[in-house]
This record gives structure tokens, C-alpha cells and sequence, in this order.
């Protein structure tokens, strides 16, 4: 089973503009209500793909009342723990020409009693357990790290910042960090695809079994011990990145704990990804959704200079 822990969830409303003007009034033509936070999207990609999974994150207020609503409506297995806050919403504004503006709240403090309780609803005998987004406040890395060295499971890592830094020195098992994000993990600029694949080195050198490093349009980059593959799958109508990154972790994962070689997790893993593009919002894809992508393994070029 494949367990998955969102500390700070959201309700994601993806709002689509013709032209954003920054300043100006914009009148919105649709917009999509999802319930959100990288480890119920990785869980939501996992359940829609028939993937045994339980995703557990904290909820509160008439907020957490419709993230609640929303994830039963889509018959997602959860454990909710009850806190005192209100759950958060987090904005994305898809605009066509100008790509995605996402404006992420901070969400409600959680009091010790609720991180302790959140602590103690990751059941023991998961075999993997997968620690996603940003920490609340009210929380610190150890949330995350206190889990990595504990854990008896597989423990799998998608944040950011210092909690990210944090995880990494852990050593998990496996982390996806998205270029931005390994960037500020190695301190410097990662311009070509050779500079990620050093970085990812690094971390595998430092005891991490396995990094997926995903690179928007350009596809991902799994690097093991025993080498390096890069696959991509181009979307011709992207409609919406958000939660794109979650749904490759959960296609790569869902590999994996099939036992499947990692030149083959990662295929899958993009094939989740781009078709998650290929959706509006932050919806999951299903098998009719990722039958429809067509997955390109490639040589890996150092010397590719990444898209901004
Ligand atoms: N514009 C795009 N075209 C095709 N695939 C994309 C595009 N953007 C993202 N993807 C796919 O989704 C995956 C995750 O996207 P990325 O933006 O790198 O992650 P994150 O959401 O974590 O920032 C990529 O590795 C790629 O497979
Ligand atoms: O916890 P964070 O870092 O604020 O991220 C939360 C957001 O991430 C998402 O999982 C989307 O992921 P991406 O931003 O990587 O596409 C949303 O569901 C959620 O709004």
C-alpha cells in the first residue's frame, strides 16, 4: 500500500483567463474546484489508475468541511485529521498565452496535539509512505525527517526549501524535485541537462536510492546508482501544469512497487505526467488518459540547454 502524507492540503481553484493583465480586472471563463496538496494528488493519480492508496492530511473549517466533500465525491480512501484551522485555497490562473500564475496561501498553524496526531495516523506497515508539499506552520522538518529514519517503509519525498534540504541529509529513498527546487537544494543554476544530471549524481552519491527529477516540457530524469534515463512525451494542447509533477511521482511509484525496472517507472511516470497536462485543473488522469500519450525514451545529451 501506498500511503501518502499532505500536512498542508488545499482546496485548488484553477481559474481560466484569456490574457491575464496583472493589474487590471479579468473576468474568468471557467473555473474548476479540486481537492488539492501534492500527496492527494499523488494519491488521486494512484486510485484513478486502480492503485491501492490512502492519502492522510489534516482538515478544518468550512473549507476542510468541502475538501472533505470533494475527496469523498471522488471516493478517495483518507484519513482526516480534525484540526482547529480552516484549510487553505490555493489559486491557479491558466492563462493560454502567458502559462500558469499560482498563488499558494500559507494555510492555518496546527497545534502540537494535531501534528502528533498526524504523527501517529502513518500506519506502521505501509510500504511506502510519501511526504509531499509544504510544511504548515505550527510544524518542522522533523515531521518529515523523524519519518525517514523511523519508518520501516520505502520513504518517498516531494517538497521543497529547507524541508527539502532537511529530507535530503535523511537520505529517503527516493525524492522528486522539480528543476527550480534542485537548484535551491545544490545552490546554483542548472542551465543543461548535464548540470541536473551532476546534481542528481550528488544526491545518489549521498545515499539516496532513487531521484526523479522533473523538467517541465523537457520530461524527467531518473537517476539511480546503476545510471541515469531520460524520457519525455510532448503534450500538443497543454491545458493546465498543476499537479502535473504529483502525477508523475505517483505513475513512477506505482512502478515501482511493481518491482519494475527504473527505465520502465520512469516511462510510465511521464506518461502520467503529460497526460495530467493534457487535463484541466489539477485533475488526475486515468488508463484512457495515459493511453492516449506517446512516451519517447532519449540519449541523454549533456550539453541540452533546458527550457526556461
Ligand atoms: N508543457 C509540458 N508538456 C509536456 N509534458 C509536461 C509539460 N509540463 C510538464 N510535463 C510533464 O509533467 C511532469 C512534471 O512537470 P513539472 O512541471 O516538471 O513538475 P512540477 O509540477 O513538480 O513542477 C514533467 O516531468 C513532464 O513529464
Ligand atoms: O504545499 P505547496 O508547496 O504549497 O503546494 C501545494 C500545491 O501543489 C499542488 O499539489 C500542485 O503541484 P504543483 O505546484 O507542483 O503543480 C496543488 O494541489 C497544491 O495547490
Amino acid at each position: 500500500m501506498i500511503v501518502t502524507l499532505t500536512p498542508n492540503p488545499s482546496i485548488d481553484r484553477t481559474i481560466a483567463v484569456d490574457r491575464l493583465e496583472v493589474g487590471g480586472v479579468n473576468r474568468a471563463h471557467s473555473v474548476l474546484v479540486d481537492p488539492g496538496g501534492k500527496g492527494v494528488n499523488v494519491s488521486r493519480a494512484l486510485a484513478a489508475n486502480g492503485v491501492p492508496t490512502t492519502a492522510i492530511l489534516p482538515l478544518g473549517g468550512p473549507d476542510g468541511d468541502l475538501h472533505s466533500s470533494l475527496l469523498d465525491a471522488g471516493g478517495l480512501s483518507h484519513v482526516a485529521v480534525g484540526i482547529g484551522g480552516n484549510t487553505r485555497t490555493n489559486v491557479a490562473i491558466v492563462d493560454p498565452r502567458g502559462g500558469t500564475t499560482k498563488v499558494n496561501e500559507p494555510g492555518p498553524e496546527l497545534s502540537d496535539v494535531e501534528v502528533a496526531a498526524l504523527r501517529a495516523a502513518v500506519p506502521r506497515d505501509a510500504e511506502w509512505v510519501v511526504l509531499c508539499g509544504s510544511l504548515p506552520r505550527g510544524t518542522d522538518a522533523s515531521l518529515f525527517t523523524d519519518l525517514v529514519a523511523t519508518h520501516p517503509g520505502q520513504v518517498v519525498v516531494d517538497t521543497s526549501g529547507a524541508p527539502l534540504a532537511a529530507a535530503v541529509a535523511a537520505t529517503p529513498y527516493l525524492v522528486k524535485p522539480n528543476r527550480e527546487e534542485l537548484e535551491e537544494l545544490v545552490g546554483r543554476r542548472l542551465a543543461t541537462l548535464g548540470d541536473v544530471r551532476q546534481a542528481c549524481r550528488e544526491l545518489v552519491a549521498g545515499g539516496i536510492s532513487v531521484v526523479v527529477a522533473s523538467l517541465g516540457a523537457d520530461g524527467a530524469l531518473l537517476t539511480t546508482a546503476d545510471g541515469a534515463w531520460l524520457a519525455k512525451a510532448p503534450v500538443a494542447n497543454p491545458l493546465s501544469t498543476v499537479g502535473a509533477g504529483d502525477c508523475l511521482l505517483a505513475g513512477v511509484l506505482s512502478a515501482l512497487a511493481e518491482d519494475l525496472p527504473a527505465s520502465e517507472a520512469l516511462a510510465r511516470g511521464v506518461a502520467w505526467g503529460s497526460a495530467a497536462v493534457s487535463l484541466p485543473g489539477s485533475q488526475v488522469p486515468g488508463p484512457g488518459d495515459v493511453a492516449r500519450i506517446g512516451v519517447v525514451e532519449l540519449e541523454i545529451d549533456d550539453a541540452l540547454v533546458l527550457a526556461d
